[in-house]
């Protein structure tokens, strides 16, 4: 299968460019906006042939981004975080004439996590919950998109929550809110904790990634995945089965 890397000089586009080759596939075109080492500036200035387009670059490139995949009826697996909800929109829209796989996190492991949390969300209804994220120092953007995939996830079971990012101030804690809270430090390649907590007891349910090698195969696996799938919008529960 040959691939386009959309962000291919960053830290995880340079990981995915690395893994391919290894895994059997082929780069067919590096683009960074740098537009160095060998790399495309722009994706329209890549029109050889591809079966793929991995996006690991900035949620403001989206349009173009779109643009390309739609227009050359390419797949595309959106790893991207930090998308406004406009933005978010546009893959929305292009996933009508495309088959685009979305997650903000590519881990098979942090699939697994949302769904136990979904579980005891349910179970535990009116209890407490915080979601602590940690990440490397030169991370764009906060909260992690994985910690509101996974907000989202106790929201699916309790659709009156409220998220309320860190605290300062005197605010008392409201019953329906989710607390997210987002640490930056060192190179820490993602941590996500989700805390449920009621008067007499607390459930912790945490992931660790120790390396970005992890989103990487994750985002070949769903490259794989939409090889030959109709138009539509595909996330890692659709890799993760029953
Ligand atoms: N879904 C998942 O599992 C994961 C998602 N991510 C997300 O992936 C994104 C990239 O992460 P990371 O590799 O650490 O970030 P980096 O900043 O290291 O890499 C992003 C690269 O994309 C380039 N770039 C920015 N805008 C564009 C554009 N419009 N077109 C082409 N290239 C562009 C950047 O160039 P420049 O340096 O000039 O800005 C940079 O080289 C982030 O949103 C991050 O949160 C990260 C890990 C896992
Ligand atoms: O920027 C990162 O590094 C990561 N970003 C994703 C996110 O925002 O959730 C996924 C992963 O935790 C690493």
């Amino acid at each position: 299968m040959d691939i386009i890397v959309n962000g291919a000089r960053g830290r995880m586009g340079q990981e995915v460019c690395r893994l391919l080759q290894e895994d059997g596939h082929r780069l067919a075109a590096a683009v960074d906006r740098s537009g160095q080492d060998g790399c495309y500036a722009r994706l329209a200035d890549y029109t050889g042939p591809a079966d793929v387009v991995i996006d690991f670059s900035n949620h403001e490139g989206v349009e173009e981004l779109m643009a390309y995949c739609v227009q050359r009826g390419l797949p595309l697996v959106a790893a991207t975080t930090g998308y406004t909800p406009e933005e978010f929109q546009r893959i929305q829209e292009g996933a009508r004439t495309i088959p685009v796989f979305q997650s903000y996190n590519m881990s098979i492991g942090v699939a697994l996590l949302a769904r136990l949390v979904g579980q005891a969300a349910a179970i535990f209804g009116g209890c407490d919950v915080e979601i602590v994220e940690a990440h490397h120092n030169r991370k764009a953007d906060a909260p992690s998109g994985t910690a509101l995939l996974l907000a989202d996830a106790v929201k699916a079971r309790r659709p009156d929550a409220a998220y309320v990012f860190g605290r300062a101030g005197h605010h008392p804690r409201q019953p329906n809110e989710i607390g997210i809270h987002s640490l930056r430090m060192g190179n820490v390649v993602g941590e996500h904790e989700v805390i449920f907590a009621t008067d007499n007891q607390t459930i912790t349910l945490k992931h660790q990634a120790h390396d970005r090698a992890l989103f990487a195969e994750g985002a070949l696996a769903a490259a794989d995945f939409l090889q030959g799938q109709p138009a539509g919008l595909y996330h890692m529960e659709d890799l993760l089965g029953p």
